[in-house]
């Protein structure tokens, strides 16, 4: 199985080209991709396939099947699959040019969100239209008997955004933050962040599917929702995260996310482990 690594401010991919979707690819080889110590090591894995080749149901079929050449088919490192993913669309779509798949210029891809248009060059940042934001309503989080209140927010996927008053860098993520199943029956992503200037926040994630991560696109979007708390205008967020740096510009109509995309090395699965 050929490979490709990459990272988007090191929210981490490995990327699998299936053009023709020809990969039965299961949780647990998902899993087992993603394992640190024993695969290849990953926050999730993107499959690239064509839309037309991808097994998409019905619904999701006859509402992407026209709009897009390339779709996204995200699974979290423990092999669950998720609606949509921000850093991963960025990387995603510096592999199809970097591949000669898809030229550099502005197009969609579909996910099983929708279609999401990334425009990019040949290097360089990638910006990815997220659509808008949705912001639910409140929920609470809890982190090693602490309980912490939020704005749950749909990125397409669901997210709980939580304001905190001290660093970020405080906070202990070394395990899941409890939720209320009854609130989040999909689960949730938890975003705690922290206002550190004007329009400019630093933020952790607690990925749905992957643990802690150093980023998430969706979680930035999320959060420059909840501290924007749905103010009309356009406005630009920067957001912090353990990996880097990304924008966020959120104008009522829709959000874009913009920030690097790097692919780091390429191989090959040996056939007898995978
Ligand atoms: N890291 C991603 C989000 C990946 C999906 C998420 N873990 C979920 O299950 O919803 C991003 O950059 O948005």
């Amino acid at each position: 199985m050929r490979f490709v690594k990459g990272h988007g401010t090191e929210n981490d991919f490995v990327i699998l080209p299936d053009p023709d979707g020809a990969l039965d690819l299961t949780p647990e080889a998902v899993a087992r991709l993603c394992d640190r110590r024993a695969g290849i090591g990953a926050d999730g894995v993107l499959r690239v396939v064509r839309t037309k080749a991808a097994d998409l149901g019905a619904d999701l079929g006859a509402d992407l099947g026209s709009g897009a050449e390339w779709f996204m088919d995200y699974r979290n490192a423990d092999g669950s699959v998720a609606e949509m993913c921000g850093n991963g669309m960025r990387v995603f779509a510096r592999y199809l040019v970097d591949a000669g798949l898809a030229a550099p210029g502005e197009w969609d891809v579909a996910t099983r969100a929708g279609l999401r248009r990334v425009s990019l060059g040949a290097s360089g940042d990638v910006s990815v239209d997220m659509g808008p934001p949705e912001l639910l309503g409140y929920g609470e989080a809890s982190l090693a008997g602490t309980a912490f209140q939020g704005r749950r927010v749909s990125v397409g996927n669901p997210h709980l955004a939580c304001r905190v008053d001290g660093p970020v860098d405080a906070l202990d993520l070394s395990h899941a933050p409890g939720f209320d199943p009854a609130v989040f029956p999909d689960g949730v992503n938890v975003e705690f962040f922290r206002s550190v200037g004007e329009r400019h926040v630093e933020m952790r994630v607690y990925e749905r599917g992957s643990g802690e991560t150093r980023s998430c696109g969706t979680g930035t979007v999320a959060v420059a929702a909840a501290a924007a708390q749905g103010a009309p205008g356009t406005s630009e967020w920067t957001v912090d995260v353990p990996g880097g740096r990304v924008t966020v510009t959120l104008d009522g109509r829709t959000s874009h996310l913009r920030g690097p995309a790097v692919l780091v090395a390429e191989g090959e699965t040996r056939p007898d482990w995978i």
